[in-house]
């Protein structure tokens, strides 16, 4: 190694104690016990549902209470105990509104102190003190510290516990306290959270769910379809940015648009209004929750039809430059029989229904209306300029990525492409051709570089991005191709099935997934590969954890709008020290449930995998880089203190 880096860092490390000090914490870390990954995907702006499954770690944050707590409290002041390591301020105030005087307040303050700190201890067992340090809220540090290492041996620290207690209770302290140790905690169950795919579209907060990524401890994402659908507007690309228009109208969440990100619809509004009229198909889904107007539900469906003609539209040109996109059966206004009204799909012809064409040229079927691009420049314009939408795609950009390779998993949120036989699906990009693995590296080469370069809207990079949302050998997407022009325009269902890429059956055999495996280098023996994407659905007996433990799937449906198919609202995975769990969540309530009732939807639990011995750090990626700092740091003692 070069010595000037030695010098370097013998900068910070300044003397011989110091580096001895940073071998002896490094090698402490890496025989700890790994930390516990948390993984959840498809979450699909389902902020409360998400919120709760952080907050309770899944389950752990409850089992860590009745490990401790079993024997000596009952299951509702289980609940209640857990319910305020959940959310902490709010049960709170519930509290304090159900006390009418002090003196029990201050009982149940000090109650509560010593069961989190009892909690915090326990669930801190594994980490090394300074890392507990850095979890710990700023402003209380040294005080929890004392009445963390107060030993239950000593008993004569007791009085000075309780005293220190008593002191912050009457300092007015013990709300700030208590939020903190609660935050702590959830902290300390888990270590790394990673979110397979689908943050955005559907559901009504994927704003409120990106920060919460952007303030989590310790996070990494694989993009979804749908984010890197969100990624291609801001990078320029307007049929992207058709379709997040067009799906927040499907679902009636223009308000994301509109209020959180500030991008305003006046113009597409008024160009709906000029040739759009009420139209059954272009109305909202109802999520159940909403009370829309008439002419508000009037309004949205003509915005719905407006920017889904734009959408088809814009299609068309980039299939015509784009030929290895292999999309021709995609050119679908230019299939239309406008004088018959109907539409011929792979030999067959079917009637049209709904159709809203007023601002179609049947003679050039995909020409823009003036208006429309001015429209669609405005709000790309508005897009672009969104300062918080920036700051979510530049978060997602930072922490994302198609796939990741994780303690000798593989994550990924759809598919590897693959033919009927098995083998990688080639697609031929700038004459060269490309499969597996190489073939999602040059995906994210591609989607890196349109957003790197915003200005550009028509550029290979661009259009790939869109191919990622829509193409049939995409990562991504998985099917042959998106009918939705279909399901708005034609009755007949059988043009609406979205064929699957021959994965999503080959993924059931374990021989599939240790050829997928041992192309991303990784060890199909130890191995899996987790996935989300498609909504398992387990009303049918499907079962999440196939190829004979090598392949799970966690798509079990955040989504509101898809939990009728899957029959429970989503599945999330832990991988501990001691092997994998599955956890199939129930329908989430809604956080005042947990909190007058202590219903907490707990979780069934499968075991995907046991370790025979407890996993090391030693053993994990980080494990890795720590071996790497101390090497590094050997290297550095030999070279500037052992004589
Ligand atoms: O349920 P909707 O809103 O009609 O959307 C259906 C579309 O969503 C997709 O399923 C993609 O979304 P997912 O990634 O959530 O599956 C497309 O394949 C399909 O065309
Ligand atoms: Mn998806």
């Amino acid at each position: 190694m070069n010595t000037k880096y030695l010098d370097l860092l013998a900068q910070k490390y300044d003397s011989e104690e110091k580096v001895v000090t940073e071998i002896i914490n490094l090698e402490a870390i890496l025989n700890l016990p790994k930390g516990t990954e948390h993984f959840v995907s498809d979450l699909h702006g389902e902020y409360q549902a998400f919120q709760h499954v952080l907050r309770n770690g899944s389950g752990k944050v409850k089992e860590k209470i009745k490990d401790l707590f079993e024997e000596v409290l009952s299951e509702q002041e289980i609940n209640e105990f857990a319910a305020l390591v959940y959310y902490p301020e709010e049960k709170i105030q519930l509290i304090k509104n159900s006390f009418d005087n002090e003196k029990e307040l201050n009982g149940w303050y000090t109650e509560m102190i010593e069961r989190m700190i009892k909690l915090i201890s326990y669930a801190s067992s594994k980490y090394t003190r300074s890392k507990l340090r850095k979890a710990l809220p700023d402003q209380f540090v040294y005080i929890i510290e004392e009445l963390l290492y107060k030993t239950e041996d000593f008993q004569n620290r007791e009085p000075y516990y309780s005293s220190i207690v008593q002191q912050i209770i009457s300092l007015g302290q013990a709300d700030k306290l208590i939020i903190g140790l609660a935050y702590t905690t959830q902290r300390l169950v888990v270590d790394h959270l990673h979110v397979v795919g689908d943050i955005y579209d559907r559901g009504p907060e994927p704003d409120k769910i990106m920060e919460a990524l952007i303030n989590y401890h310790s996070v990494d994402i694989q993009w979804g379809n749908h984010d890197v659908l969100w990624i291609g507007a801001f990078a320029g690309s307007k049929v992207c940015l058709a379709n997040i228009i067009r799906i927040c109208a499907r679902y009636n969440n223009l308000d994301i648009i509109e209020d959180v990100y500030g991008i305003n619809l006046r113009p597409l509004l008024n160009l709906a209004e000029r040739y759009y009229e009420d139209n059954p198909v272009f109305r909202p889904k109802s999520q159940g929750d909403e009370n829309l107007s008439k002419e508000e539900q009037l309004q949205i469906t003509k915005i719905h039809q407006a920017i889904a003609m734009i959408q088809f539209k814009l299609e068309s040109p980039i299939i015509k430059r784009r030929p290895t996109f292999d999309m021709s059966e995609r050119l679908l206004l230019e299939k239309v029989d406008y004088d018959k009204n109907e539409i011929t799909l792979h030999g067959n012809t079917y009637p049209l229904e709904n159709t809203c064409f007023a601002t179609v040229n049947t003679l050039q079927p995909d020409q823009l209306l003036e208006e429309e691009e001015q429209v669609l420049d405005k709000l790309l314009f508005s897009v672009q300029h969104s300062e918080k939408l920036a700051r979510h795609m530049n978060f997602l950009m930072k922490k994302g990525s198609l796939y990741l390779k994780y303690n000798g998993n593989l994550l990924i949120h759809g598919c590897i492409p693959l033919d009927e036989l098995g083998n990688m699906e080639k697609m031929e990009i700038e004459s060269k051709t490309y499969a597996g693995r190489e073939l999602l590296d040059i995906f994210e080469h591609y989607l890196r570089h349109a957003f790197a370069h915003p200005e550009e809207t028509d550029d290979l990079a661009t259009d790939m991005v869109w191919y990622l949302w829509t193409g049939q050998y995409s990562s991504l997407f998985g099917k042959r191709e998106m009918t939705t022009f279909e399901r708005y325009f034609i009755k007949d269902k059988a043009t609406h099935k979205e064929r699957k890429n021959p994965y999503y059956h080959l993924r059931e055999e374990e021989e599939t997934c240790s050829k997928i495996l041992a192309e991303f280098d990784l060890d199909p023996d130890q191995g899996h590969i987790i996935n989300g994407h498609t909504p398992v659905k387990e009303i049918n007996g499907e079962n999440p954890i196939k190829a004979n433990g090598k392949m799970i799937v966690i798509d079990g449906g955040f989504s509101k709008a898809y939990q009728s198919t899957t029959g429970i609202a989503g599945y999330t995975l832990l991988y501990n020290s001691y092997g994998m769990q599955l956890v199939a969540h129930k329908h989430f309530q809604s956080k005042e449930d947990v909190l007058l009732n202590g219903t907490d939807v707990l979780s069934v639990k499968r075991l995907v995998d046991k370790e025979l011995e407890r996993k090391k750090v030693l053993e994990t990626n980080v494990g890795e880089e720590l071996l790497q700092e101390v090497s590094i740091l050997n290297r550095l003692m030999e070279y500037r203190y052992v004589k």
